[in-house]
C-alpha cells in the first residue's frame, strides 16, 4: 500500500463521534498539515482546545452548531451531499482557542489544520463568501470552490479549496507542483486531498511524482480516500461516468499558492 493514499479508518471517539481520518505531523511525512474528518450523529458534540495550530473546520456535510465560547454560529451547513454542488459553510479558529461543534443533523465535518502562533479572530466563511470559478476546456474542465484562498487573509497558514471535476476529465492538471520555497517563481505547499465520488463505487487515479522520479506513486483512490501531497505534482484523472470531488488544504512556510508546471506537459495549456 502507498505511503500516501490513506483509506478510512473508522474510530469511536465518544458516543455518536467517529473519526474516519486522523493525519497528523508525527503519523505522516507533513509538516504543515493536520487533517481530521468526523462523523458526527444528530446530536453529538466534538470538542477542541486548540494549542499552537489553527483550524478550519468545513461542513462536509449536514448542519452543525459552533461556538469558541465568545462566538457562536447557529445552525450552518447547506447540503446533504457533496454532489449537491453548492458551496458550504466553514468556520476558521485560530490558534490557542477552544472550539465545539454540535450536530443538528447527522454530518461530516472536516478539521484542516496547520502550525500557528499569532491569532486571528474566529470567522464564519459563510457559503455565499466562496469564490466560485469554472477552470479549464477540453477535458480539462473542473468546478471549484475557493473556501480559504491566498487572497483571504482570515488564516496565517491554511489555505482550503473544494473542486469537482466532470466525468472523463482531469483536474490538478496539466501537472503542478509547489514544492520549492523560491518566491516569486514557486512557494512551499504540502497537500493533502479528501476524495468522493458519485456514483460512490467510483474511482480516480492521482499520481504524485517529482521531477527526478525519486517520488512516484499512481494511486487508485476511492470513495473518502486521501491523498499527502508532500512533494511534487500531483494531478487527477477521473473515469468516465463518475464525478469526483475533493478538498484540498495547503499550508507550508509562506500563504501563496504560486505553482510551477510540469514544463513537459505545459503545451496543453496553449491549446
Ligand atoms: O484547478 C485544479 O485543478 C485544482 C487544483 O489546482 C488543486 O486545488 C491543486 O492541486 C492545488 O495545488
Amino acid at each position: 500500500m502507498s505511503q500516501l493514499l490513506r483509506k478510512p479508518n473508522r474510530s469511536e471517539l465518544s458516543p455518536g463521534v467517529t473519526i474516519v481520518h486522523e493525519v497528523t505531523t508525527e503519523n505522516s511525512p507533513l509538516k504543515y498539515i493536520g487533517f481530521k474528518v468526523v462523523d458526527l450523529a444528530s446530536g453529538a458534540r466534538y470538542s477542541e482546545e486548540l494549542s499552537k495550530i489553527e483550524c478550519c473546520i468545513v461542513v462536509l456535510t449536514g448542519r452543525i452548531n459552533f461556538t469558541d465560547k465568545e462566538v457562536a454560529f447557529e445552525n450552518i451547513g447547506t447540503r446533504d451531499s457533496v454532489f449537491e454542488q453548492i458551496p458550504t459553510d466553514s468556520v476558521y479558529v485560530s490558534n490557542n482557542r477552544y472550539f465545539e461543534v454540535e450536530a443538528v443533523s447527522q454530518a461530516r465535518v472536516v478539521l484542516c489544520y496547520s502550525p500557528s502562533e499569532k491569532q486571528l479572530p474566529t470567522r464564519l466563511i459563510k457559503a455565499t463568501d466562496n469564490m466560485i470559478e469554472n477552470r479549464g476546456k477540453f477535458n480539462n474542465k473542473r468546478l471549484v470552490h475557493n473556501i480559504l484562498p491566498d487572497s483571504d487573509p482570515s488564516a496565517n497558514r491554511l489555505l482550503v479549496v473544494e473542486v469537482y471535476t466532470n466525468s472523463g476529465n482531469w483536474s490538478s492538471y496539466p501537472p503542478h507542483k509547489h514544492d520549492r520555497d523560491n518566491l516569486p517563481e514557486e512557494s512551499f505547499l504540502e497537500e493533502t486531498y479528501y476524495h468522493e465520488m458519485n456514483p460512490r463505487q467510483g474511482f480516480v487515479f492521482q499520481r504524485v511524482y517529482t521531477d527526478d522520479r525519486a517520488l512516484d506513486e499512481t494511486m487508485t483512490v476511492e470513495n473518502s480516500d486521501v491523498v499527502l501531497v508532500p512533494a511534487g505534482y500531483h494531478p487527477v484523472g477521473v473515469p468516465d461516468g463518475y464525478t469526483s470531488y475533493y478538498l484540498n488544504v495547503m499550508a507550508g512556510p509562506t500563504r501563496i499558492w504560486k505553482f510551477h508546471n510540469d514544463p513537459d506537459h505545459e503545451w496543453i495549456l496553449k491549446r
